[in-house]
């Protein structure tokens, strides 16, 4: 790959298996290896999209460096005429946060979801090819998670066949869309419909935002940018927007009325369409959201555990070579954890592709069944998933020390960027609620000979798991699939059992489900741990060709597993799932996988397949060649640009030179 010297050859050399291999089930298919490959290249050779002085930039320059970038992409799109997929990767590699990520990720997803064939003719084709460009305009100042608690009013007037779009308060303002502050053209605007004197509660409409000629806002529109963000670089390159509407008239066809409908009279009608279909779209949108949280915390654990390799600190007495940071059993134990996370996410999402296809047949079949479980599910795991990896990069930074927290190690940049992932598509605590709500349910059908379904499944034998007991008894009994299975299930079952005994208690069960809410967080959690872990050993009974390629794998889902069983030791012996003795065992175990995983680390994250470009980090770097390229990296910072600052002549020489007669120093 890059770089003359290898200065990690000598960590290659020692892999235990077949890294080619391992990047094909990385990717997913050879197919898709062969795609993210040429366009990981294809972005990492063109200048244009040079990304190392980012977070050097200020605003405006950022803001207009990301237009460049977008517009030269769409450029080079249609002139290689990249199909569908490959655009998608070639603005993945892009790894600049822009108004095309809500144009294609959630515009164009919510036309499809929501809007009728009709609607959908209309306006696909325009977005399809950028003639107009969306944004999606759901949340307000004044409310979020609670959707049911928008202001913005659509009021039908009969008189027009128009909708009035309106923002009654300053709470109203919309706040927060993606590409709505200085690009968007058209967004999916969320708002209360009225109509025949009735709140039929918050719908979505197309609306029109600015002039498609010289970009002016319409009559009634107010919008702007809401301002800097977290970070140097990072989200600042979006223009998070605000919107207000001073009766604003839209024609009665841009109401999305794929689910529900206003007749010519202003009747409201439910169609025949079950509301449940906008279910598909949220899980399209956060099967992608798991899918990018194993992008980035493989990213993250591939600068780390490069720099680990390259980094030596201490274990020399007679100024001999000193120890690899990665040699100590700490970092293992932080960095590897991490690198199986890594691993875990990535096969949990690509189950969640599966399931979402799964979702969409039955859709078109009239099959709802599996509906509820699956968005369930995909809430969890779009929470479990990107907590984990938010604080995953905050752990590689520290697990970089010092020069972790420079911006050209990378780090701080990925974790700006991260981080918001943890709110938007919905808050994650919120989620969890949802997701232990959704369990409280489950158990409370079964007595109504109810069968829980997919991922819940194992609920359904909640009598034999709340006398499980494991029978783990020696270390090498924790590399079996079923031991894993069997705790976590335990766990997980008695935890929502003993939520559900507690709420019972209560006489009003909203208050119930309020007061304890942290127990139901916590046996969220477990459910989702719980797939993410079975996911994982389900994907190992497939064939998995190359040579060592399965065993690996399956050392990082014993790590996965059962550092999480070590993490939540107090939840697995308080529901008794295993006893102490088992839980030293576990631990032991998951101490002589470190030292197996410890020769292949650096080939598995070359397994990634990440190019320099992407990775964006000194430390990370293929060659492992850290320390000439931080020295060069520091003198490229404009405050060296002159020996002297500017300012000493104001106010540092005359500190240094006054005389001091009268201080009490
Ligand atoms: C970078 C970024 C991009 C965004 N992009 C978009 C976009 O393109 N379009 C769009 O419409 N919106 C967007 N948003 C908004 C985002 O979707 C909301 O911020 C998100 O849904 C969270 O809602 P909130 O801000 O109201 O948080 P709140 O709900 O106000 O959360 C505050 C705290 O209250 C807690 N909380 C709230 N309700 C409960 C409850 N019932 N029980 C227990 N705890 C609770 C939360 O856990 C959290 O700790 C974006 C936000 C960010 C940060």
């Amino acid at each position: 790959m890059e770089g003359v010297v290898d200065h990690l050859a000598f960590e290659r050399n020692k892999a235990q298996f077949d890294v080619e291999e391992m990047k094909i089930v990385w990717a997913g298919s050879r197919q898709a290896l062969e795609i993210s490959d040429k366009m990981a290249r294809l972005v990492a050779s063109d200048p244009v999209f040079k990304k190392d002085n980012r977070a050097m930039l200020d605003r405006k320059e950022l803001f207009k460096n990301t237009l460049r970038k977008t517009a030269y992409a769409w450029k080079r799109i249609i002139e290689l005429r990249l199909s569908e997929q490959e655009a998608a990767m070639l603005r993945f590699f892009v790894d600049q946060p822009a108004f095309t990520d809500l144009h294609w990720g959630m515009f164009v997803p919510a036309i499809k979801g929501q809007g009728t064939e009709e609607q959908q003719q209309k306006w696909l084709p325009l977005a399809y090819k950028m003639q107009i460009i969306g944004c999606y305009a759901q949340t307000e100042l004044g409310h979020g998670s609670n959707v049911q608690g928008l202001e913005t009013t659509a009021r039908f007037d009969p008189k027009t066949d128009e909708f009035v779009i309106h923002s009654p308060t300053l709470t109203s303002s919309k706040w927060w869309p993606g590409g709505l502050g200085k690009v968007s053209t058209h967004g999916i605007v969320y708002a209360r419909l009225i109509t025949d004197g009735r709140d039929y509660g918050v719908h979505g409409f197309i609306v029109q935002l600015r002039s498609l000629d010289d970009h002016l806002p319409l009559p009634g529109i107010t919008v702007g940018d809401i301002g800097m963000k977290f970070g140097n670089g990072a989200y600042n390159s979006m223009d998070n927007g605000v919107l207000r509407f001073d009766h604003v008239r839209i024609p009665r066809n841009q109401m999305l009325m794929r689910v529900s409908q206003v007749t010519r009279e202003g009747k409201y009608v439910q169609s025949n369409v079950p509301r449940q279909l906008v279910y598909g779209t949220m899980v399209f949108v956060r099967q992608t959201i798991v899918s990018d949280a194993s992008t980035a915390m493989s990213r993250a654990v591939c600068i780390a555990t490069r720099y680990s390799a390259v980094r030596r600190q201490f274990g020399s007495n007679n100024g001999g070579i000193e120890t690899q940071v990665i040699d100590y059993k700490t970092q293992q134990a932080r960095l590897f954890s991490l690198l199986a996370s890594a691993y875990a996410f990535r096969f949990v999402g690509e189950w969640l592709k599966w399931l979402y296809m799964d979702v969409m047949k039955r859709l078109q079949a009239n099959d709802f069944s599996t509906l509820p479980e699956a968005h369930a599910c995909t809430a969890g795991l779009k929470s479990l998933t990107t907590s984990a990896t938010a604080d995953g990069i905050e752990e590689c930074r520290k697990l970089c020390g010092g020069h972790g927290y420079l911006c050209s190690s990378g780090l701080p940049e990925l974790f700006a960027v991260y981080v918001p992932t943890c709110t938007y598509e919905g808050d994650n605590t919120v989620l969890l609620l949802q997701v232990a709500r959704h369990l409280l349910k489950t158990i409370s059908q079964l007595g109504s000979g109810k069968k829980p379904v997919g991922t819940t499944s194992y609920i359904g034998r909640v009598e034999q798991l709340m006398r499980y007991r494991s029978n783990v008894q020696k270390g090498e009994d924790w590399l079996n699939p079923n031991a894993v299975l069997g705790a976590f299930e335990a766990r997980a079952a008695k935890k929502v059992v003993l939520c559900a005994q507690n709420l019972s208690r209560f006489t009003n069960p909203e208050e119930g489900f309020q007061e304890l809410s942290v127990d139901l967080v916590e046996a969220a959690v477990a459910h989702c741990q719980l797939i993410v872990v079975s996911k994982f050993i389900e994907k190992l009974q497939q064939d998995i060709p190359g040579k060592g390629v399965k065993q690996q794998l399956e050392v990082l889902c014993s790590i996965y597993a059962l550092s999480l069983l070590c993490k939540h030791l107090g939840e697995f012996l308080s529901t008794g799932s295993i006893n102490p003795k088992q839980a030293s065992l576990a631990n032991d175990q998951l101490r002589s996988l470190y030292s197996q995983v410890r020769p292949n680390a650096v080939a598995l994250v070359d397994a990634f397949n990440y190019t320099d470009h992407f990775l964006g980090s000194v430390l990370g770097r293929y060659d492992g060649d850290v320390y000439p390229k931080l020295y060069e990296e520091a003198w490229k910072d404009p405050l060296n640009d002159s020996v002297v600052p500017d300012g000493y002549q104001e106010y540092v020489r005359p500190m240094l030179k006054q005389q001091l007669r009268n201080a009490r120093l």
